[in-house]
C-alpha cells in the first residue's frame, strides 16, 4: 500500500485552477520528485498535503488516514514534516533551540507536570536532547549548534531547516526546492544526505526540485506537472525523455 496517495485532487483559486484532477501515490521508502515549470502547481501540492489548503474535490490519504479530516496543526503528529521554499526558522534562536522546537510534537506531558518538572518530563527532555544531538551529528551541524540562525550562511540555514523537520521523526519528509540557492558542493552533500535519510532513518522523501541533475541522481520516480496536471510519471530517465515534458520545458515539440 502506498504511504501517500493524492487522488483526483482539484484546487482552484478563484478562476485559476492551480491543481487539476491530479493523482499520484508515493510508496513507503521511495524518493519521489515533483518537477515542472514555474507556476505548474508543485508548491500548491505541498500546501495541500500539509493541509494549508483544502481541495474543492478529490482525496488525500497518508498511511491509511484521510488527510482531509486532519487539521494542518495535526499533520506533523501523523508523521509528515516539511521544509519551505523560503526557509522558515526562528532567526533569533540558536540551531539547537530551533531543533528542540521541532521535537515539540513528542511532548506527552501536561502543563502541571511541566511546572513540577516530574521525572517523566525530565526523561522526555533528555530523550529530546539526545535525538536532536543525533540529528546535529548526522547533518554535520556541530560547528553551528549554538549559533543564532540570523548569522548563518544561506546553505547552512537550509540544512538546519531539514534538521528541524527530521527532529519531528517524520515518516514522510517534504522538501520544497532543497537545492535552490546551494553551491555545487552543497548540492552534492545534499544528495548524500537525502539518500542517508532514506537508508539510515527509513524516511520516505517527496521533493519539489528544479535541479534535474539532483533529481536524476537520487529519485526513484518523478512526476512532471504543467498547468496543475500530470504531464508524465516514471523514472527520471523516462520523464526527461517524455515528449510532453520536453515540450513544456522548451515550449515546442522535441
Ligand atoms: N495563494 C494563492 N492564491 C492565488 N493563486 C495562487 C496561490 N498560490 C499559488 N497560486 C497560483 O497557482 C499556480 C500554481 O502555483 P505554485 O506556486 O503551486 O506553482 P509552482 O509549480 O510551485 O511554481 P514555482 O516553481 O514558481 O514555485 C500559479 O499560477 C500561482 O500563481
Amino acid at each position: 500500500m502506498s504511504l501517500l496517495a493524492v487522488e483526483d485532487v482539484t484546487l482552484k483559486f478563484g478562476g485559476l485552477t492551480a491543481v487539476n484532477r491530479l493523482s499520484f501515490a508515493v510508496d513507503a521508502g521511495e524518493i519521489f520528485a515533483i518537477v515542472g515549470p514555474n507556476g505548474a502547481g508543485k508548491s500548491t501540492v505541498f500546501n495541500l498535503i500539509s493541509r494549508f489548503y483544502t481541495p474543492q474535490s478529490g482525496a488525500l490519504r497518508f498511511d491509511g488516514h484521510d488527510l482531509l479530516a486532519v487539521r494542518s496543526s495535526d499533520v506533523a503528529a501523523l508523521g509528515v514534516a516539511r521544509t519551505f521554499q523560503n526557509i522558515e526558522l526562528f532567526d533569533h534562536a540558536t540551531v539547537l533551540q530551533n531543533l528542540l522546537v521541532g521535537r515539540h510534537r513528542h511532548r506527552r506531558s501536561n502543563i502541571l507536570s511541566e511546572i513540577l518538572f516530574t521525572p517523566a518530563v525530565r526523561r522526555q527532555e533528555v530523550e529530546n536532547r539526545e535525538r536532536v544531538e543525533e540529528i546535529i551529528d548526522f547533518l554535520d551541524l556541530q560547528p553551528y549548534r549554538d549559533k543564532m540562525i540570523a548569522g548563518l550562511p544561506y546553505g547552512v540555514r537550509k540544512v538546519v531547516e531539514m534538521a528541524r523537520a527530521l527532529a519531528t521523526d517524520p515518516r514522510l519528509l517534504l522538501l520544497d526546492e532543497p537545492a535552490s540557492g546551494l553551491s555545487v558542493e552543497e548540492t552534492s552533500d545534499l544528495r548524500w544526505w537525502i539518500e542517508d535519510i532514506r537508508r539510515q532513518m527509513g524516511i520516505t522523501v517527496l521533493m519539489v526540485e528544479h535541479d534535474m541533475g539532483l533529481v536524476g541522481q537520487v529519485c526513484d520516480r518523478v512526476l512532471a506537472m504543467a498547468d496543475g496536471a500530470q504531464l508524465a510519471l516514471g523514472t527520471p530517465a523516462e520523464v526527461q525523455a517524455h515528449p510532453a515534458v520536453i515540450e513544456a520545458y522548451l515550449g515546442h515539440p522535441a
